[in-house]
C-alpha cells in the first residue's frame, strides 16, 4: 500500500505593485481555506504598534524601497510559527530578493515541504502607476482595496461593511510608485526565473477583470494542491 501524505500548499503570487496579488491572495483564502501571508500587511501592523522592526522599517516602506531581509524574515518566522498556517499558505509579496527565497527554502526543508508553485501574476509597469496612485482602502474594516482604482472618482460605500471613508496608504502615491516598482524589476523579477529553475513557475495574464484572474488562479491552485 502506498502511504500518500497530503501536504498543505505553500503558494507565491509574484508580481509587481498593483498587480493585484492582495485581492487575489484574499480571494483564495476565502476560496480553498488557506490563509494569507502578506509581509506588506505584516509590516503595516508592525509600523501601527510601533515595534522596533517597525520603527526601522517605516521610512524605506514610506521611500519606496525594499526592507531588510533580516527585519522582513523575522517577522515572517513568527507568523509562520502560528498554527493556522497548517491549513496551507499564500505568500503575498515574499519572497522579494534573492536571500528571501533561500531563506525559505530553508524554513520549508526544516518542516519537511517545499514550494508547490510560484504564481506569476503579469501585467504593464505603465497601468501599475495608474492603479496604484488611484486606490484606497475602507477606514472602517480596512479590507482591501475596494478597486477605486477602477472607479476613481466614486464616493461609494465600501463593499464588504458599508463604510463610506477611505484612506489611502502612505506609500501609494505617483513618485513611491516608481521606486517600488523599479525594486520590483531590480530583486524579485530575477525570482521568476528562479521558480522556473525549481519547475514551480506559473504564469498567468493579469491585465484582465478581476473575477477572470481569480478563476484562471483557482483552476492553477486546485491542480496543484490535489
Ligand atoms: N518581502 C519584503 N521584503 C522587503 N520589503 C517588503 C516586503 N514586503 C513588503 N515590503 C515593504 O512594504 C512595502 C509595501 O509592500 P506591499 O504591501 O506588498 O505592497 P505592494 O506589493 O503594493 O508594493 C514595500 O514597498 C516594501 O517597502
Amino acid at each position: 500500500m502506498t502511504e500518500t501524505t497530503t501536504r498543505p500548499p505553500v503558494l507565491i503570487l509574484l508580481g509587481p505593485p498593483g498587480a493585484g496579488k492582495g485581492t487575489q491572495a484574499r480571494m483564495l483564502e476565502e476560496r480553498f481555506g488557506l490563509v494569507q501571508l502578506s509581509t506588506g500587511d505584516l509590516l503595516r501592523a508592525a509600523v501601527a504598534a510601533g515595534t522596533p522592526a517597525g520603527m526601522a522599517a517605516k521610512a524605506v516602506m514610506e521611500a519606496g524601497g525594499l526592507v531588510s531581509d533580516e527585519i522582513v524574515l523575522a517577522i515572517l518566522a513568527d507568523r509562520m510559527a502560528q498554527p493556522d498556517v497548517a491549513r496551507g499558505i499564500i505568500l503575498d509579496g515574499f519572497p522579494r530578493t534573492a536571500g528571501q527565497a533561500a531563506a525559505l527554502d530553508g524554513l520549508l526543508e526544516r518542516a519537511g515541504q517545499r514550494v508547490t508553485a510560484a504564481i506569476s501574476l503579469e501585467v504593464d509597469d505603465g497601468a501599475m502607476v495608474e492603479r496604484v496612485s488611484g486606490r484606497s482602502t475602507c477606514a472602517a474594516c480596512g479590507e482591501g482595496y475596494h478597486d477605486s482604482f477602477k472607479q476613481p472618482a466614486r464616493a461609494g460605500t465600501c463593499d464588504k461593511c458599508g463604510g463610506t471613508e477611505f484612506k489611502r496608504r502612505p506609500d501609494d502615491n505617483a513618485d513611491t510608485v516608481g521606486a517600488r516598482l523599479a525594486a520590483y524589476h531590480a530583486q524579485t523579477a530575477p525570482l521568476i526565473a528562479y521558480y522556473d529553475g525549481c519547475g514551480v513557475l506559473e504564469r498567468i495574464d493579469a491585465m484582465g477583470a478581476i473575477d477572470e484572474i481569480a478563476s484562471a488562479l483557482g483552476r492553477i491552485v486546485g491542480r496543484v494542491s490535489a
